[in-house]
């Protein structure tokens, strides 16, 4: 049975003090908190002080992107294979930012995918829709063409022990989240179309929403069937707003 997941994304925030303190914040407000998976995916620079300071705790580590390469000649780049190495477990991929400013293509996500399992750690495969494309009615076609990427590729298998993270670009950093009810809808409709190819590997992928979530609306979100947890951004970087959240996920799907 798939477990709720709470991922929070720092995308390009931090510093040694704020992981030191957040870390430190979370480990207090989280320990007794049990049902719900938490994660926490800093800049790569902190991922070995994260690793360290979760140590003993029940919080994950995770990155926010890998490259396609496992070594060689790629100046600036991560490999999954350093991440593993520095014990992070769970790895960002596809996030509307690095589709957008960096230009990954479905296909580059796909490939990334692969890498990440074949390293045994877990891909967050980031889809959702833009603005535009949401005003056109094209949210399903765009969730389903960024899926098939991975199950075309890889096969449905590959989402075996992955988790989805439905996100509209439209929601991201702007205070707008999706209603309950647009969200359950998509991530209905996201299960029921890998349903179509293998019911047993829809029903324990663990599909999360994305989108402004805070400690505000994280409880009405989580009271969804489909949805799964969050992947947080602005949130996930105080400990008293992640924490709620947190526990909301915990409470709901108890
Ligand atoms: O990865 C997280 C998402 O981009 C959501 O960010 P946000 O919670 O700041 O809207």
């Amino acid at each position: 049975m798939r477990h709720p997941l709470v991922m929070g994304n720092w995308k390009l925030n931090g510093s040694k003090q704020l992981t030191a303190d957040l870390i430190s914040g979370l480990r207090t407000v989280l320990t007794d908190v049990q049902g719900c998976k938490v994660v926490i995916a800093p800049p790569a620079l902190y991922l070995a002080q994260a690793v360290a300071a979760v140590e003993g705790s029940n919080i994950g580590v995770g990155a926010q992107n890998i490259d396609v390469n496992l070594s060689g000649a790629f100046t600036g780049e991560t490999s999954a294979e350093m991440l593993k190495d520095t014990g992070a477990g769970y790895v960002i991929l596809g996030h509307s930012e690095r589709r957008t400013y960096h230009h990954e293509t479905d296909e580059v996500v796909a490939e990334k995918f692969a890498i990440v399992k074949q390293q045994g750690l877990i891909p967050v495969l980031c889809i959702g829709e833009t603005e535009a494309e949401n005003e056109a009615g094209k949210t399903e076609e765009v969730c389903s063409r960024q899926i098939d990427a991975v199950i075309n590729a890889h096969g449905v298998e590959a989402l075996t022990d992955a988790v989805i993270a439905y996100e509209p670009v439209w929601a991201i950093g702007t205070g707008k989240s999706a209603t309950p009810a647009q969200a359950q809808a998509v991530h209905k409709f996201i299960r029921d179309h890998i349903a179509k190819q293998s019911r047993e590997v829809a029903e324990q992928v663990i599909i999360q929403y994305g989108g402004s979530v805070n400690d505000k609306n994280a409880a009405e979100l989580f009271g969804q069937p489909d949805i799964d947890g969050a992947l947080v951004g602005g949130a996930s970087l105080k400990a008293d707003a992640f924490s709620v959240i947190v526990k909301a996920a915990a409470a709901a799907k108890a």
